[in-house]
């Protein structure tokens, strides 16, 4: 082993002089264009001959500076490329690569050594490939295979041999600290080591390590949908990062960053995954929440009340009436029914119902909402309906031009000529000597016009906006009684709607949305005025899509037409109210149909110890489904208390203890907000602790207090459930935010109940998975 070692030492060295030498060389070169960038920069001007006197001079110039330029712009790109490519070399110069085989190709005596890093890294002739990318095609039998046949995919068809051996390492700072032979170890030493590591600021790439269920994910590029349902910390943020890598990889040509978007469940999130790509040298993707697109979209019309609004309401608020309105509200605004109905409500606008807002021009009306609607019942039916609301809209412009005409003449528009200032004047003349004089033979006329016109632009861009289609009011007939025939059939609608119909109406005469109410506005909308799509996006990943409701993902489909969607949940956090009754991916299906879709599934868990998962998974059902990664630790620990002040004297202690083990991050995690806000109150003087709350931005070390929805796809060494009584999650449909809350820690996790724990613990206290202390 030794000698090995010692060999494997000496082909890393070689390679850390080809980097070095590379670095080197790319550095001088950078320099040399830099200077060249600044020179012709600086020198633009008095490199070309610029002379205009006769139309061939002209060209000529026009020609020398198009050259000019394009030179400019191709040792730009060129400087880019090189400086992306220093940065990587720097990046991978002490630890190059992670892994190795030995592949021997059919047909061949000897087997090829393939090591495999970061970054392809090739010899000074450039002909022989020192390192490999991760994702080159060979690349995917270190990840797909133990030793034996294996075969990989190029573009040029499927390359069949035999994988001898399998290598990985740890190299630190240019020394190998150890090297595995995997067809001698049993388990995955070097997958022990990395998970048995603490948590970080941010999420860690996972390339050396990635499995075979997780690789197939990264390199599936078949279908327009990818699903994949996985247990909690199976990989699936893993996995889509990495994915986005092997997209930046596979199509470098014709693919950037910005083309792919992920969405993610808020900002804390976004900013601890936004490390990952970078460190595998690549530039970060688009990242959004839907919220902020929500946002962003209906700002104009609404505050919309944001989700996490939502379930604190649904966690807190007293089950009364109002509740189980609100919450069988929720569930139908975000079923397919629904969406089919207001595809259905639009249909019906075609031949009556529609809504218009009057247009007024200085507190007069210009055309009533009465006569728009007679216009566009009287345009030709049988124009498809967009085409009706641009005539309309033309048909309004028209108006405004001859309003706009009249209006010229009359008595304010003279006394607003007086008010205009030196500038607007000297605005207009300039304009005079731009324009032709014949339109103008009136000095006074031309500043009636301009008076005029700039009085009118607002109202001119509100039609060109279509706000006169009166959007809000058509939401809202949406749930009048008289519509209730047209468009739901028997049973569609449950049995609460005629108190959501209430509820909904109130909402909107206070000028409020509600979450559930966002997107299938925003829906109404675009059906009547046209979808905003983005056709530019290439890739669109939704990351905890199990809190996405069906009727959003049709939205995102329509928003980004020319995408391949990825889409990664686990049913068992749908935390959600308008999700918590789903189980699977499967209604995601009817999205592209079937031939378009693939689903796969992700059992085994990474996270968390042995001892974690088999506590967590009996808190679900079919949770023997999820699979341990073999990593040892302590068995959870719930411990039930008399009292709140007990509890925080037990949590003071505990949290130190965790902290005397080595754990750099520690989670007390709570049902909710309300909640969170308390226990930081009451431990505030006891412990250095910082409250993380729906606008918190950054994953924080050491020890946070935080609701169990926001803690969502992130992780802890240490987790402590905050109150793990039957008071706090007596009701069934916590088990899936209980699940969710237990998953976060990696290393160790202890409960506290003040009182009669949980019924949600039910099996794990029959199962002995959990060691109970009174
Ligand atoms: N192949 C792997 N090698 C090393 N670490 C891994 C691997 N797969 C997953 N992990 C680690 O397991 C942890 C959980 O991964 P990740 O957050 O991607 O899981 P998830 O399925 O998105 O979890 P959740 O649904 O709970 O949010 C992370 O620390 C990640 O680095």
């Amino acid at each position: 082993m030794d000698e090995q070692i010692r060999n494997e030492q000496q082909y890393l060295d070689k390679v850390m002089e080809t980097i070095k030498k590379q670095i080197h060389d790319v550095e001088a070169d950078s320099a040399k264009r830099k200077d060249e960038v600044i020179h012709i920069r600086k020198h633009f001007w008095d490199d070309l001959k610029v002379n205009m006197d006769t139309f061939d001079d002209y060209l000529e110039t026009i020609i020398g500076m198009r050259q000019q330029a394009q030179d400019l712009s191709v040792i730009e790109s060129t400087h880019k490329h090189a400086y992306d490519r220093l940065e990587r070399l720097k990046r991978i110069e002490k630890s190059p690569y992670f892994g190795r085989i030995d592949f021997r190709e059919e047909g061949t005596d000897d087997a090829e050594r393939v090591h495999i890093g970061v970054a392809t890294v090739t010899d000074e002739t450039n002909e022989n490939i020192l390192i490999y990318d991760w994702r080159a095609p060979i690349s995917s039998v270190y990840y797909d295979y133990p030793p034996g046949p294996a075969t990989y995919t190029t573009p040029v068809g499927t390359i069949e041999g035999e994988l001898e051996k399998k290598w990985q390492y740890t190299i630190r700072n240019g020394v190998i600290e150890s090297m595995f032979d995997t067809s001698l170890t049993i388990g995955d030493e070097i997958l022990q080591e990395v998970l048995g590591q603490g948590t970080n600021k941010h999420m860690q790439s996972i390339v050396a390590t990635i499995q075979r269920d997780q690789n197939y994910i990264i390199r599936n590029v078949h279908g327009k949908l990818l699903v994949v349902q996985g247990a909690a910390g199976s990989g699936k943020t893993s996995a889509a990062l990495q994915r986005i890598a092997y997209f930046l990889y596979k199509y470098r040509d014709t693919l950037k960053a910005d083309q792919i978007i992920l969405f993610s469940p808020n900002n804390m999130f976004s900013n601890y995954v936004s490390h990952v790509l970078p460190e595998l040298g690549e530039e970060n993707m688009q990242q959004e929440t839907f919220q902020d697109y929500l946002d962003y979209r209906l700002r104009d019309s609404f505050q919309v009340e944001d989700p996490y609004d939502q379930l604190e309401y649904l966690l807190e608020a007293e089950r009364d009436q109002e509740y189980a309105t609100r919450k069988a509200s929720i569930r139908f605004k975000a079923s397919s029914s629904f969406f089919d109905g207001i595809r259905r409500y639009r249909e019906t606008l075609e031949s009556s119902g529609m809504l218009f807002r009057g247009i007024k021009f200085r507190g007069k009306t210009i055309v009533s909402a009465k006569e728009i609607t007679e216009q566009f019942y009287s345009e030709d039916t049988s124009l498809r309906f967009l085409n009706r609301i641009d005539k309309l809209k033309e048909w309004l412009l028209k108006k405004i031009d001859q309003v706009e005409k009249a209006e010229r003449e009359k008595r304010w528009v003279q006394d607003e000529i007086q008010l205009l200032s030196k500038d607007e004047l000297q605005k207009v003349f300039n304009k005079l000597e731009e324009d032709s004089f014949q339109y103008y033979d009136k000095e006074n006329q031309m500043l009636a016009r301009f008076v005029v016109r700039r009085r009118m632009k607002s109202l001119r861009k509100k039609v060109e906006d279509l706000a006169f289609i009166h959007v809000k009011k058509l939401y809202k007939q949406l749930f009048d009684s008289s519509m209730d025939d047209k468009l739901w059939s028997r049973g569609e609608v449950p049995a609460e709607w005629e108190s959501i119909r209430v509820l909904t109406r109130e909402m909107l005469e206070r000028e409020e949305l509600y979450q559930e109410d966002a997107t299938p506005f925003l829906l109404l909308k675009e059906l009547i005025q046209g979808f905003q799509s983005n056709s530019s996006i290439k890739y669109v990943l939704i990351d905890e899509a199990q809190d996405y409701s069906i009727f959003q993902f049709e939205f995102i489909k329509r928003l980004f037409p020319m995408a391949r969607m990825t889409v990664l949940g686990d049913f068992n956090q749908a935390i959600f109210a308008h999700s918590d009754a789903l189980t699977d991916f499967d209604a995601l299906t009817g999205l592209y149909g079937p031939d378009e879709t693939e689903l796969i599934r992700l059992e085994r868990s990474y996270r968390s110890t042995r001892q974690i998962i088999e506590f967590t998974r009996e808190l679900v059902p079919e949770g023997e489904q999820i699979k341990a990664f073999e990593r040892e630790g302590d068995q959870p620990v719930l411990e039930v208390l008399d009292d709140e002040a007990e509890l925080h004297e037990n949590i003071r202690a505990k949290v130190e203890d965790f902290q005397r083990s080595g754990a750099e991050t520690v989670a007390i995690i709570c049902k909710s907000a309300a909640e969170s806000a308390a226990a930081y109150e009451a431990l505030q003087g006891k412990i250095d602790l910082t409250l993380v709350k729906k606008n918190t931005e950054e994953y924080q070390q050491g020890v946070v207090v935080i609701p169990a929805y926001l803690a969502k796809g992130i992780e802890f060494d240490s987790v402590i459930i905050y109150n793990a009584s039957a008071e706090v999650y007596g009701e069934e449909h916590l088990r899936r935010l209980f699940y969710t809350a237990c998953t976060r820690a990696m290393h160790q996790l202890h409960l506290y109940s003040v009182g009669e724990p949980s019924p949600l613990l039910g099996n794990a206290l029959e199962g002995s998975m959990l060691i109970t202390q009174n």
